[in-house]
Parts: C-alpha cells; structure tokens; sequence
C-alpha cells in the first residue's frame, strides 16, 4: 500500500490523535490557530484546546487579500498566485506556533485548514438562474502539507455544496457534537465577520438541530472604522458607537434588506453587507451627514437586530435559549449590550462556560470536522429544508 494511505489509515483508527484547526474568517485579522486533542469522534468526541493563538496577518497580507476580497472582478493572475502564497503563509504561521508550543510536527496527525474565503456566492445572492451555489478558499491544502509535512484536511466547503448546502454554516456539525446538553435549549452564537447561530434543543433531537447566518457582524463596523481612520481596524470595545445614537430612518432602511425576510437557513457575507450597501441606504434615507459616531451606532444597532430577527424568525419572542457567544464581536460591550437588550427572553454566557475559549471556537469547529472525517461517519441532522448534508467534507493532501 502506498505509504501516504498506510499513514493516513492509522491516524484514522488512533484511539485518540492531536488536530491543529486553522480558521481565517472574513475580518481578515490573522490566522487562528488551535491544536486540539481529541479522544473519540462522532457524538462521544471530547475535545481538549492544548493551545491556541490568533497569529495576526501584517497590514500587507491584509492589503494583497483585500485586492480580490469580496470583489466580483479581480486579477486573475493575483488570485491565482494567492492560493499558493496564502497555503504557504499558513504553513509557516503553523510551524512557527508548533514551535513556540514546543511541538514536533511528528507529534501531530493533522492540519485541518479552512483557508480564506474571499468570495461567498449562495444562489440568492449571486442571482443567475440555473447556476449553483457556490464559495471559494483559498491557501491551498498540499502547499500547507508538503511545507509541515503533516497531512492536511482542506478546502471543507465545497463537499458541503456539491450535497445540496450553501457551503456554510459548517459550525453545525462541531457545534452539535460537542454542546449538546440535555435539558436545556442552546444557541450557539458567533460573533465574526458575519454573525450567525446553531440551535442545540435540549431534547437532543438531531433533526431539530439547524445553523444559519443571520446578517453582519462586525464586518460594516470594522469597514467603516477603517474608512474614518485607516490605522484602525475595528471599533475598539465598542467605544465610537457608544458615543453616538441610532438613526432610526436609517436603521429600518438597512433591515429593508429582502435577505431578512428569506426564510431559514441562509448565508450571506460582505458581498452583501458592505460600506457600498449602507452608503446606498444612506443616500435614500438623506442620512449621508451622520457623524462616525451616528453611524457606528446605527450599524451596531443593525448587527444586533439582524441576529434578534432570526432568533424570533425562528423561535418566537418568548422561548427561553441559553444563548452562549463566541467570535471576536465578544470584545464589543456595546454590541453585546444591544444584543442583549433586543433577546430579553435569552440568557446569556460565553463559550468559556463550555469548555472551549471563544475567539479559538471556530479553528477547533474546523478540527473537530477533520475529526470526523478521518474516523466519524456521516451525520444525520436537521431535516426539510434545514437538512445539513450528510457527508464527510474536506480534501485530503498527503505531504510527500
Ligand atoms: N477589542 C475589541 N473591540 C471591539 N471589537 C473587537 C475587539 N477585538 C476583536 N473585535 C472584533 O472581532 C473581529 C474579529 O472577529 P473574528 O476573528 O471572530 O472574525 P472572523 O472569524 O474573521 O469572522 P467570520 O466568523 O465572519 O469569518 C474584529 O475584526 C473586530 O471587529
Ligand atoms: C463562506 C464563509 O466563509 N462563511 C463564514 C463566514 O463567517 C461566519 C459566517 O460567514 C459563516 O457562514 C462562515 O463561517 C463559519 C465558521 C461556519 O461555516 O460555520
């Protein structure tokens, strides 16, 4: 047998093995990176965070994946040579944090990469009749294989498209193996880019189970902190739109958004949600002259109604949920606090209370699917439209 399969067989059949899960999301803020122990798969994994750290992309990375990020027109040339440059960034970024661990790469079984989304087109946002949904990654799996030497787990989206899904949310599948809990209705709610949640029932029933994206996190915060001040690159604690007051005119306008009322699950991203999107509603409501504080306010406020809308889209305005947070919207008080105020029926935690620290929640979501796709089966969950395909997603890359 070929060696690389010989390898791959036994990492599939260890009783416990080491997962190192990578997670770059739409902020564009760095790579985060998790090794995971994992003991077990499917619904008797446990998961233990050995270590984590967020390895924060220079200004250049950012600039060089911003020249095709969410655009509908790019370089082909420098979309091409990032796919590799961006694998090879993450191998080294991954090399360098084993080192600061003191881990030899010998030491662990896997990478699970998810890469970086720089275009997310489901059909209801691309809009051409007869074309499927579709999402592209990049930071190509063999690049980070060959250059760690430790096989590689990639490219988790596509799997989840060609079965009939949007290619997101995967967080459904970690989320229900991990934090489920009898008894008690959970929400699993993340805070990134894009802002969305995983219903948990307490009655463990798996075809209750759903995830959706649910509108803009922090993305237009972060865009248009950036545009008042390009040396930073988010609203630090919430601080600018705690200053300012919520214009309601705009406020309606931007929830006029037909994404709103589709029904659930859906996913979206900042080819939707961008600075181009709020300057266009501000133009038709004659809000153009709102200070940055104004507006900050009014889009802090418009993250925290989007997620309250489909919360009560999806379970009306009075269930009791035990909503537990994750994500780097977590930092922002006053987000949080609008959260909060629009779900008085939920209570609230983070994902520190489960286990698992909530900026590291998404790389260890990525490395508990390469988990099971080395040792899992299939799952079977949600049903009708909120089915989540039952297949074993990502691409394997052998490093030699
Ligand atoms: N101290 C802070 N104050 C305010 N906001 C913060 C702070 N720290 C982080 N954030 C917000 O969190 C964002 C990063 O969050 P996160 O890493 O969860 O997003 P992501 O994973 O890139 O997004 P997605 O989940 O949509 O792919 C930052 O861009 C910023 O908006
Ligand atoms: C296409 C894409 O990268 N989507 C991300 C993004 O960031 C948050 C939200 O939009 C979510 O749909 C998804 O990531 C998480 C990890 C997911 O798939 O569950």
């Amino acid at each position: 047998m070929n060696a690389n399969l010989t390898r791959l067989m036994a990492a599939a059949q260890k009783p416990a093995r080491r997962i190192v899960g990578l997670m770059s999301g739409t902020s564009l803020d760095g790579l985060d990176v998790a090794l995971c122990h994992f003991a077990g798969h499917g619904p008797a994994t446990r998961v233990i965070v050995e270590h984590f750290a967020t390895v924060p992309y220079q200004q250049a990375v950012r600039q060089e994946i911003r020249r095709v990020f969410a655009r509908p027109e790019v370089e082909l040339q420098h979309l091409t040579l990032l796919h590799a440059w961006l694998g090879r960034l993450h191998a080294d970024m991954v090399l360098s944090c084993l080192r600061s661990w003191q881990v030899e790469t010998c030491e662990v079984d896997a990478i699970a990469s998810h890469g970086q989304t720089v275009f997310h087109a489901p059909r209801h946002q691309h809009g051409r009749a007869g074309w499927p949904n579709a999402t592209l990654q990049l930071g190509d799996g063999d690049h980070l294989a060959v250059q760690t030497g430790i096989l590689t787990i990639s490219d988790f989206r596509q799997k989840h498209v060609a079965a009939g899904g949007q290619g997101a949310p995967l967080a459904v599948y970690g989320d229900y193996l991990v934090f489920s809990q009898p008894g008690e209705d959970r929400l699993l709610l993340n805070l990134g880019g894009i802002a969305n949640f995983t219903f948990l029932p307490g009655t463990l029933a798996a075809t209750e189970v759903f995830s959706t994206d649910v509108g803009p996190g922090n993305t237009l915060l972060d865009a248009f902190v950036r545009e008042f001040d390009p040396t930073k690159s988010y609203d630090e604690q919430g601080a600018l739109a705690a200053q300012g007051r919520a214009n309601e005119a705009l406020l309606a306008e931007l929830l006029g958004q037909p994404f709103f009322g589709e029904a659930l699950p859906k996913t979206t991203g900042p080819e939707l949600f961008s600075p181009a999107y709020v300057r266009a509603a501000q133009q038709r409501t004659g809000t153009g002259h709102l200070s940055p504080a104004d507006l900050l306010a009014t889009l802090t406020e418009f993250s925290a109604a989007g997620i309250a809308l489909a919360v009560t889209q999806a379970f009306g305005p009075t269930r009791l949920l035990h909503v537990y947070v994750s994500g780097g919207g977590l930092h922002n008080p006053t987000l949080l606090a609008a959260i909060e105020r629009r779900l008085p029926q939920a209570r609230f935690a983070t994902t520190d209370a489960l286990g698992i620290a909530p900026d590291a929640k998404e790389a260890v979501l990525f490395a508990i699917l390469a988990n099971e796709t080395l040792a899992g089966n299939p799952l079977s969950i949600g049903h009708g439209p909120q089915q989540v395909p039952a297949v074993a997603l990502g691409k394997i890359s052998f490093p030699g």
